[in-house]
């Protein structure tokens, strides 16, 4: 495997709630990612999936837990040094449109990062517009427009090219292609498999999608209320998940047609609050599985195979095969 980028060891967030409450959004979560790989994170509505991106591009720091780039610790990174890793870690958001400012021309937006940390000239500067509008196959022309003018996809390729202005080692992609209709989603997809290979990008995919993310991740990591449930290989994910709630994604996206030796839960019923966190396994409420011992104990995350880990009772004795 190639060399690890960026690690994250125990990262925990806590929010206080308007009435007082504790709530913990993101729980002792480790996380590994590799150089020119990508991590994809999946998970219901609310599991926590932002909350650990915020961590990981230090929007916000973790009330407990480690962040390491490169090895180097820099969880508490402050002021300027903060500001100079940050550049390091880039993200494309969802919601395009409101992530450049109205009266911004598209050469400004992308530009800002360039003139924010470095002393170009203006030629340079304009060379290395057109040079990221190129790479992510944005006519040259379109410089002078305003984002508002561009569709949906154009401005999800204008957010790239403006991430990879300051060329990260690291782009996040929250939920990034979401909103776009399913084929500029794989073009966008597409580009950025290009993108990655070309720079040896290393990238944090999350979607809802879980085929999707499936098809783009080298690891995948499963989330449910805060913590992760399951870590395995993006390429073993129909074989081989074997947490019940994995096996239920699986499950919500065939349900209909498709036709599997192995047997797939479904998954029935809503996800616990946050606040009011059931006893033992987080899932037990909701697992066709659980046995007595789920709901006393809180299972911890065991590797059961080559990078493959699994939080579940079924699978805490004793390696077991995946059923
Ligand atoms: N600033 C905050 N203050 C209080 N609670 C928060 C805050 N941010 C997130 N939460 C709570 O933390 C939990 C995790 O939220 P988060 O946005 O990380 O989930 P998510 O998996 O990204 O969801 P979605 O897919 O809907 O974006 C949720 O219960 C959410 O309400």
């Amino acid at each position: 495997m190639s060399e690890i980028i960026l690690e994250g060891r125990g990262l925990t967030r806590r929010y206080k709630t308007d009435t007082g409450q504790t709530l913990t959004a993101c729980r002792g979560v480790d996380l590994t990612l590799h150089k020119g790989k990508t991590l994809g994170i999946v998970g219901e509505s609310g599991c926590g999936k932002s909350t650990l991106l915020r961590m990981v591009t230090q929007l916000e720091q973790p009330d407990e837990g480690r962040l390491f780039y490169f090895g180097k610790d820099i969880t508490s990174l402050k002021g300027e040094e903060l500001r100079k890793n940050r550049r390091h870690i880039q993200m494309v958001f969802q919601d395009s449109s409101a992530a450049f400012f109205p009266r911004m021309k598209v050469s400004e937006a992308v530009s800002e990062p360039l003139r924010n940390f470095k002393r170009l000239s203006q030629r340079e500067v304009d060379r290395q517009v057109s040079k990221l509008l190129e790479l992510v196959e944005l006519p040259e022309s379109f410089s002078e427009r305003y984002p508002h003018s561009m569709s949906g996809g154009q401005r999800q390729r204008l957010g790239i090219a403006r991430a990879l202005a300051l060329n990260p080692d690291v782009l996040v992609c929250d939920e990034a292609t979401s909103a776009l209709d399913v084929s500029v989603q794989q073009r966008i997809i597409q580009l950025l498999a290009e993108i990655q290979r070309e720079r040896k990008l290393s990238m944090i995919f999350v979607c809802h999608d879980l085929a999707l993310v499936q098809s783009m991740s080298h690891q995948i990591m499963v989330m449910y209320l805060g913590g992760v449930v399951e870590s395995l290989p993006g390429n073993q994910m129909w074989e081989r998940a074997c947490h019940p709630y994995s096996k239920a994604l699986l499950g919500s996206i065939f349900a209909v047609d498709m036709d599997f030796d192995k047997p797939l839960s479904r998954l029935e019923g809503d996800v616990p609050s946050p606040l009011d966190l059931p006893k033992g396994c987080p899932f037990h409420t909701r697992c066709a599985q659980c046995m007595d011992r789920c709901q006393q104990e809180r299972p911890a995350l065991r590797t059961i195979g080559p990078d493959h880990q699994v939080a579940c009772h079924l699978y805490s004795n004793e390696v077991k095969e995946c059923i």
